[in-house]
């Protein structure tokens, strides 16, 4: 067993500000004791203290949806540059929304050209829209995914209903995104990223839906809810036959795709914890379809080692880019030159 092998001076303190059922979902015994043997010590935030009173920290991650939280986060991260904020919240904020979720995926470019990364179809349906049968043109085909505007945590939020026609858009909260449904063989691609690594499970999903858009106007029952399809291989721990083989079946999409799907949304959002889920169709088009902020990473075999690497080398690149400021300061003169004594 490795020992603890960093002085006290060089062992990283990074922070955490979680609700509980979060902290016992990510912060595991296992990572806090593997985080520990390689110099990275995870220190629980009490959110009744203000941050300038604990510490010191090397990093901070949280995942609250709490507007005070932001703002005394942002207020510590201005008076304290060197800490790292994982994320910014103003910057996780557009995942609180599933368009501007979704805006980022325009941004994001395969080296391949014949490889399309796409939305599907969508638009949102308000309040002020009025009533179904008064909307001449939907803009969009059936079947859709009806979703929740808001992405804010909450289990509402995750309430959803595959609507097959207009009788099935009727009784539906607004404002509600509807998303065209795009056949993808019942198995969807989960992208866990922290910083430049990624990886890219297969999940539970929707069925393909066979009928036309004839047969669907028939279908007396308008829509299906449903709600986390994709965690309900996690909570069922095993498919049936048929839906094991349907998922062995489903080809994983080629590791230059997760990755450069991966790196292209992180540096369009500026957020480094996340997860993706992506689809891809019969023509072999994906579409990413949601984006999670710090989702349930213990999921992954060896997240101990995922995110000790993340927290590490996050640590590392704000080292190097310190010190890069203060050669830059020392050049310009705005600094005095590095005592090269020896002590
Ligand atoms: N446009 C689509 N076409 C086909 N299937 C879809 C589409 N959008 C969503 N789905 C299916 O519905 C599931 C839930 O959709 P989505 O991931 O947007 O919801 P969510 O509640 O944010 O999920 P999560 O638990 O991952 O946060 C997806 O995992 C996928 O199986
Ligand atoms: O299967 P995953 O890890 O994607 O499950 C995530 C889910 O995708 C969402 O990120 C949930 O967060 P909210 O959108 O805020 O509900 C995560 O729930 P959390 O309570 O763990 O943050 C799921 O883990
Ligand atoms: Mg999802
Ligand atoms: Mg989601």
């Amino acid at each position: 067993m490795a020992s603890s092998s960093s002085s006290s001076s060089n062992r990283l303190r990074v922070g955490y500000a979680f609700p509980p059922n979060k902290e016992r979902n990510v912060i595991r015994p296992s990572l806090v004791d593997y985080a520990k043997l390689h110099g990275v010590d995870l220190v629980r935030i009490d959110l009744q203290t203000p941050l300038l009173h604990q510490g010191p920290f090397h990093c901070i991650i949280h995942k609250l949806y709490d507007d005070a939280w932001a703002e005394h986060l942002q207020d510590f991260a201005l008076k304290n540059p060197d800490v790292v904020v994982v994320d910014r919240p103003d910057l996780i904020a557009r995942l609180y929304d599933r368009v501007s979720m979704l805006d980022v995926v325009s941004q994001v470019k395969a080296s391949d050209s014949g490889v399309r990364i796409e939305v599907p179809k969508q638009i949102v349906l308000k309040q002020e829209d009025g009533e179904i049968d008064s909307i001449r043109d939907l803009d969009v085909k059936f079947p859709v995914i009806a979703k929740p505007l808001a992405s804010d945590g909450s289990a509402k939020s995750h309430e959803m209903s595959l609507v097959f026609n207009r009788r099935g858009l009727k009784d539906l909260d607004r404002p509600v995104l509807l998303q065209e449904f795009v056949n993808h063989g019942g198995v969807m691609f989960k992208v866990y990223v922290a910083g430049e690594e990624s990886v890219c499970v297969k999940r539970k999903s929707l069925p393909d839906v066979a009928e036309t858009e004839e047969e669907l106007e028939k279908k007396q029952d308008g829509a299906m809810k449903f709600s986390q399809i994709s965690r309900a291989e996690e909570k069922s721990e095993k498919c049936n036959g048929a839906e094991k083989k349907e998922a062995e079946e489903i080809e994983m999409p080629p590791e230059k795709i997760v990755r450069e799907v991966s790196n292209g949304l992180r540096e369009a959002m500026g957020i480094r914890l996340f997860n993706f889920d992506m689809i891809r169709d019969g023509n072999g088009t994906y579409y990413v379809i949601d984006i999670n902020y710090l989702p349930g990473f213990a999921v992954l075999p060896e997240y101990e080692q995922f995110l000790t690497k993340f927290f590490k080398e996050v640590a590392e690149k704000k080292k190097k880019k310190k010190v890069e400021e203060d050669d830059s300061a020392i050049e310009d003169g705005k600094a005095k030159p590095r005592c090269c004594c020896f002590q």
